[in-house]
């Protein structure tokens, strides 16, 4: 498997307006194009940010919107696109999900965060979702979780024991627990010996403000790229093989023992 170079677009998203948040990410692809990455990151709920109380007037139907504008920027520049996550509404309920896109414009992958955010007041409004999906995004099996999610290592693991190399995370952490973010990002990639690719958002909206600080960490746990609090556009090179030298390494996957804890 060749390196990829993957681009995390870190940005400031404007409150409860998708299209001006449609038309900020298409400015910031075409910036990040000139760099020629092979994959596309962007962070979590990037259309409406957390305008949680207008979602039925903003949410993307059935993710339309979303999925037209990103399958062709896909094909046009002919680059993955983990697109972050959007609200989508689906058959009267609202959910937090996350699509990507492979060079063709197809849409390769579909997840709806599972663990909703009390703090935040996200089960008053979103629906959670229930499955899991690994997608291969070049040759690399990959997987998608979101933001609060990665506090649950057993919900990650489930992608791993299902084959994925790379966990995708966008994100909307407020700066008050960044050290939680970045602690909870490194334990996930050195536990699981997996890419961990997480993208934050900057920025304020009314409740929070938004810390950054995306990262690309290796299976190793070193930290290949991290961006600081304001808007980026973090680039990093990921060797795929990298994953097996580890595991080959310590073989954690051999050494397990789920006959005492599943
Ligand atoms: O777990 C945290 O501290 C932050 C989670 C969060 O902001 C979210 O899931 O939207």
């Amino acid at each position: 498997m060749i390196a990829m170079k993957l681009a995390l677009i870190q940005f400031d998203i404007v409150f409860g307006k998708p299209k001006d948040n449609y038309s900020k990410v298409e400015h910031l692809i075409e910036k990040a194009m000139i760099e020629q990455p092979d994959v596309i990151v962007l962070p979590e709920m990037w259309t409406t940010g957390y305008d949680l109380s207008r979602l039925d007037a903003i949410a993307d139907k059935e993710g339309m919107e979303t999925k037209k504008q990103m399958a062709a920027l896909a094909h046009h520049y002919s680059v993955h696109i983990v697109a972050g996550s959007i609200a989508q509404q689906s058959q009267g309920k609202v959910y937090n999900t996350s699509f990507a896109f492979n060079r063709e414009g197809k849409c390769i992958s579909e997840y709806q965060k599972v663990h909703l955010f009390r703090l935040m007041d996200e089960e008053k409004f979103l629906h959670a979702g229930d499955q899991k999906e690994v997608f291969t995004l070049e040759a690399m099996p990959s997987a998608t979780v979101i933001c609060y999610d990665i506090r649950f290592p057993e919900w990650i693991r489930t992608h791993m024991l299902a084959g994925a190399h790379c966990l995708f995370v966008p994100a909307e952490w407020p700066t008050p627990r960044i050290e939680h973010w970045r602690t909870l990002l490194l334990s996930r990639a050195i536990e699981n010996q997996a890419f961990v690719v997480a993208c934050n958002r900057v920025g304020s909206d009314p409740k929070n403000a938004f810390g950054g600080h995306s990262m690309v960490i290796d299976p190793w746990g070193d930290i290949l790229a991290e961006a600081g609090d304001q808007e980026e556009i973090l680039f990093a090179t990921i060797d795929p093989e990298r994953v097996k030298e580890i595991r080959q390494t310590i073989p954690i996957y051999e050494d397990r023992r789920p006959d005492l804890y599943e």
